[in-house]
């Protein structure tokens, strides 16, 4: 345990290079379950950023001019009291600021050395801009999103930046510490949203492949299905359905009280169902249908607004959201039983580095020269 902090990762040190969403994400990822986090920004960015970014919470962070040579050797200091370095710049720019792998191994051969980027450190878009949209467009996971006839949708940016690209990267993290654990060496993690967003579609390559899975919002779990979808109620919100078992299915119904539905099995009946249920959902408030369904297995759900996710008496029950820095956010997860959760906080700006290496005088120096901020 180091710093006080408490969790699975207490002890483990990680230097975030300040980047878009995934870095941070791997950065709040590792923060949540106890590790030391340190974000590095540039100097004029450190002191416009908000404290209370929901990212940046439990971190630390500074400014740093990696563009001068004292800033990049105070980066070495920094590295060499580190166990993990999350960068997130284009192929070749920490290379050429001096602070790419082979440099910052010559001085801490332990050091997990992460490289967040969407296309890769390789191949022939490794060096172009691109955003969450291009990286889960290339992956092939794009197509296969949004309502039949309708545009490829993206789900906001979660899945490039967030469930392929950060959580991704965190979890190299953890393969990389655990290897050092046999090794004792420091390992590069080429962690690259293209292949995190494919991965995550695993499951559907066998569907596609097979033809069993279909054309954009024609199949089973993409609303193609009518016993999988949302549906408006009376008072204008929606309702999530997810009755794709036969018991789960009757569950349902017979809390509707329907009957003589179409056949549910035969495809070209969906259209009808369709059709009849959102009928039926219209007649009644999303909080009426709530209460018809409480406590079923007809697996019906109010579609939340984030707000009221929140105030939800299950997650209230399981205190799932917390509110930091005046933020209402999420909790960490998953939730190691019986480990001691980290505190969370706003992050807090570092000023004595001296547990990193460098002492006072030199960060004073630093500091008066607008090096390090
Ligand atoms: C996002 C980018 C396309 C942005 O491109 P650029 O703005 O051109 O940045 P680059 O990475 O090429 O280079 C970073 C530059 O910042 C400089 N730099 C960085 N940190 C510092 C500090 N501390 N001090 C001084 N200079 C610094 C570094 O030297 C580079 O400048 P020079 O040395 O002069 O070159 C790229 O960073 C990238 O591909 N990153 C990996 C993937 C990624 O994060 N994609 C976006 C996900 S977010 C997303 O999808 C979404 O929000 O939506």
């Amino acid at each position: 345990m180091t710093d006080g902090r408490r969790g699975p990762l207490a002890g483990v040190r990680v230097l975030e290079l300040a980047g878009l969403a995934p870095g941070p994400f791997a950065g709040m990822m590792l923060a949540d379950h106890g590790a030391e986090v340190l974000r590095v920004d540039r100097v004029k960015a450190v002191s416009d950023r908000p404290r209370t970014d929901v990212m940046d919470r439990g971190k630390h962070s500074i400014g740093l001019d990696l563009k001068s040579p004292e800033g990049v050797a105070a980066f070495k200091e920094l590295a060499r009291h580190a166990d993990v370095v999350i960068e997130v710049f284009r192929p070749g720019v920490a290379e050429r600021l001096g602070i790419g792998p082979d440099d910052l191994h010559a001085v801490n051969d332990r050091l997990i050395y992460g490289r967040m980027t969407g296309w890769g450190q390789d191949g022939p878009l490794a060096s172009t801009a691109g955003h969450d949209i291009d990286y889960i467009a290339i992956s092939g996971v794009l197509s296969m999103l949004g309502r039949e006839g309708g545009k490829p949708t993206p789900p906001i940016n979660i899945l490039g930046d967030f469930a392929g690209g950060g959580l991704m990267l965190a979890y190299g993290v953890l393969l990389a510490l655990f290897e050092r654990e046999r090794t004792g060496k420091g390992r590069v993690i080429d962690a690259a949203m293209v292949d995190g967003a494919s991965i995550l579609f695993a499951m559907f390559y066998q569907g596609v492949q097979s033809g069993f899975w279909g054309p954009r919002g024609t199949n089973l779990l993409d609303t193609g299905a009518p016993q999988y979808d949302t549906y408006e109620t009376a008072d204008g919100e929606y309702l999530a359905v997810g009755s794709l078992e036969p018991q789960f299915w009757k569950a349902m119904v017979e809390l509707m009280g329907l009957t003589d539905l179409p056949d549910r099995d035969d495809r070209a009946q969906w259209p009808a169902l369709r059709a009849r249920l959102a009928e039926e959902f219209r007649k009644r408030t999303r909080a009426e249908w709530e209460k018809v369904f409480d406590g079923s297995d007809a697996c019906v759900s109010p579609v939340l607004s984030m707000s009221e996710a929140a105030a939800h008496p299950h997650n209230v029950a399981r205190d799932s959201f917390t509110e930091v820095g005046g933020l209402v956010q999420p909790r960490p997860a998953p939730r190691l039983l019986g480990v001691p959760a980290q505190d969370l906080s706003p992050a807090t700006r570092l000023t004595d580095l001296s547990g990193w290496g460098l002492t006072r005088e030199e960060a004073d120096r630093l500091r008066e020269r607008g090096i390090l901020g």
